[in-house]
């Protein structure tokens, strides 16, 4: 009999499959604190939540008979999934069931903005009939700008259309032609900000979305916009908002969620007449919470009895044997995967990946998995990606990945080239695995290097003119940045060349501004691997 402990409140029609399973017992205690949870979670084969319970490493580690977390919605920010890697426990999601109850739910928040509703309530409530103080705006004409076009910005994209509004947005993966299918207009973040009469965020939490609203964007914003945030408290920088509101930039803001939840009972918003929010409410209807419940129940039972499975969110099917040849691969193929994706500009179409010598005689598709990961982890956050759903989430986002085997390895016994192809630019990289050394790049685009792939690397695409190789130094030097290692490729005298340094902390923004300014550098960009 498998047990399986639902931890938060969950639909109990959408677990009825489970309740119907004969060879499954269903406990239900919401609320529990991690100690109570690491005192019982030893009993149960699998764990169904919310976002309510933090499933930790130690409760993972007390999980002794623990196969599987269900997460009955999107985000498993509440879950520990390298901890769940570790431990060969699976964590799977439930990423569609509830995508238009949180979009309608960002329409609520944006036209109860609009119209006052809550202020006006609690107003007639109170007992006053006050018809002045709140005259609304129409959403008709108005540009709405959405930043995340994934399930629920694109929906939010398509009803907005309906209500008369013209639609600015950015997603990483959001092409013209794609723009142009869905009717909306592709802009950057800070253009679409300074245009936007609504903006509404629906990206996941990730270190490039912490803050991608903040002091500058309101800067720059239009007066008198509003702003909506039903994603992941911290898209948007909460202090900057009220600065923002305080200085009549921002005429009101509607917040689902919270850097820090439940917020503190003196968090500005609660108390500010033009801020409205809710309990992170986005996907309870009761039609979002019995379909995820429904999705993730009917995975779960597929997992506790050992049958073929979809959105695992941690888990890498490969085959031992397979496992074994390829594994040495997976880290470099990754950090070739994300060192692109940082280096590459412009809205990626496809990704190639051309195996040589050794690698061309297995079959490497587990790898293409980690390079694919690697690419898309630095837009989508390392939580949401994974070896398990990594082509899928590209095949989503219309990201070709071509593969490619040949026999030449410039002289190396593997040799793993990745080619990103965005709507702007081509880069490429090579790495292999030198016997004794480990992961190494071996080239950037037609620049041959030797780069061990981690931490705070400098790439500079220059001038081949004497002294600069000085004057990077030097500027580097006086802001107390060491540099470990400093490569130095170029085409042909005085022509295109690239330096990659390698340096021991992270290069501050000032610095690179500096080094930016120097006569000879064409482009510079930071990468931290
Ligand atoms: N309030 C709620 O109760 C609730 C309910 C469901 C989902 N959510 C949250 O809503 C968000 C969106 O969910 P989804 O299902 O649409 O996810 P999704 O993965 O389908 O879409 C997210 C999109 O954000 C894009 N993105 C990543 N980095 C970006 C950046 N820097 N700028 C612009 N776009 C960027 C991605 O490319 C992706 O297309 C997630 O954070 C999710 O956790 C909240
Ligand atoms: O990530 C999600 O699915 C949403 O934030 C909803 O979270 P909830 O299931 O706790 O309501």
């Amino acid at each position: 009999m498998y047990k399986v402990l639902v931890s938060d409140p969950i639909s109990d029609m959408g677990i009825q499959l489970l309740y119907d399973a004969e060879d499954v017992l269903v406990d239900k205690k919401p609320g529990l604190t991690e100690d109570e949870l690491v005192a019982i979670i030893g009993d149960y084969d699998a764990l169904l939540v919310r976002s309510q319970t933090r499933v930790t490493d130690r409760v993972m580690e007390a999980g002794k008979k623990l196969k599987v977390v269900g997460r009955a919605g999107v985000g498993v920010d509440n879950i520990d999934l390298p901890s769940a890697t570790k431990r060969g426990i699976i964590v799977i999601n439930a990423p569609d069931g509830n995508t238009i109850t949180t979009c309608e739910h960002t329409f609520a928040m944006m036209m109860a903005l609009a119209r006052h509703i809550p202020q006006a309530y609690m107003k007639t409530v109170g007992g006053e009939w006050d018809r002045k103080s709140f005259l609304g705006v129409e959403l008709r004409n108005k540009v709405l700008g959405v930043l995340g076009m994934g399930r629920i910005g694109s929906e939010v994209a398509a009803r907005a259309k309906a209500f008369g509004m013209k639609i600015h947005a950015y997603d990483p993966f959001l092409t013209e032609e794609r723009a142009e299918k869905l009717g909306v207009q592709l802009g950057t973040v800070n253009e679409i900000v300074a245009n936007a009469d609504f903006i509404t965020v629906h990206t996941p939490l990730t270190p490039e979305t912490r803050h991608m609203i903040s002091s500058h964007q309101f800067e720059i914003m239009k007066k008198g916009m509003r702003i909506v945030n039903c994603a992941r408290g911290g898209i948007i920088d909460e202090m900057a908002l009220i600065e923002a509101i305080d200085s009549d930039i921002v005429a009101g803001a509607a917040f689902d969620v919270f850097e820090e939840e439940p917020p503190r009972a003196d968090h500005p918003f609660l108390k500010h007449p033009k801020v409205i929010v809710t309990p992170h409410l986005g996907a309870s209807t009761v039609e979002a919470q019995e379909n995820v419940a429904i999705d993730v129940s009917e995975q779960v039972l597929l997992i506790l009895r050992g049958e073929a499975f979809k959105n695992a969110v941690n888990m890498p099917p490969v085959p031992a044997d397979v496992l074994n040849k390829l594994a040495p691969y997976f880290t470099l193929g990754e950090k070739l995967g994300n060192f692109l994706a940082q280096l590459t500009i412009g809205a990626v179409r496809e990704i190639h990946v051309n195996y040589s010598g050794d690698l061309s005689e297995v079959d490497t598709t587990p790898l293409t998995r980690y390079i694919v990961r690697g690419v898309l982890s630095h837009h989508l956050g390392t939580e949401v990606v994974n070896v398990v759903n990594s082509m899928h989430l590209a095949k989503e986002r219309d990201v070709q990945v071509v593969i490619q085997k040949t026999a030449s390895t410039k002289g190396f016994t593997n040799l793993i080239t990745v080619t990103l192809k965005s709507d702007k630019v081509d880069r490429s990289i090579a790495g292999t695995l030198l016997t004794g050394y480990g992961p190494r790049f071996v080239q950037i685009d037609k620049f041959p290097v030797d780069v061990a792939p981690e931490g705070n690397l400098l790439i500079i695409s220059h001038n081949d003119k004497p002294g600069i190789i000085g004057r990077v130094g030097t500027l580097l030097g006086v802001n107390d940045v060491n540099i470990a290692t400093m490569q130095v490729g170029r085409d042909n005298v005085g022509g295109a060349a690239i330096m990659v340094l390698t340096v021991d902390k992270p290069i501050p923004k000032e610095v690179l501004e500096q080094l930016g300014e120097l006569p000879e550098i064409i482009k510079l960009k930071a990468i931290v691997l």
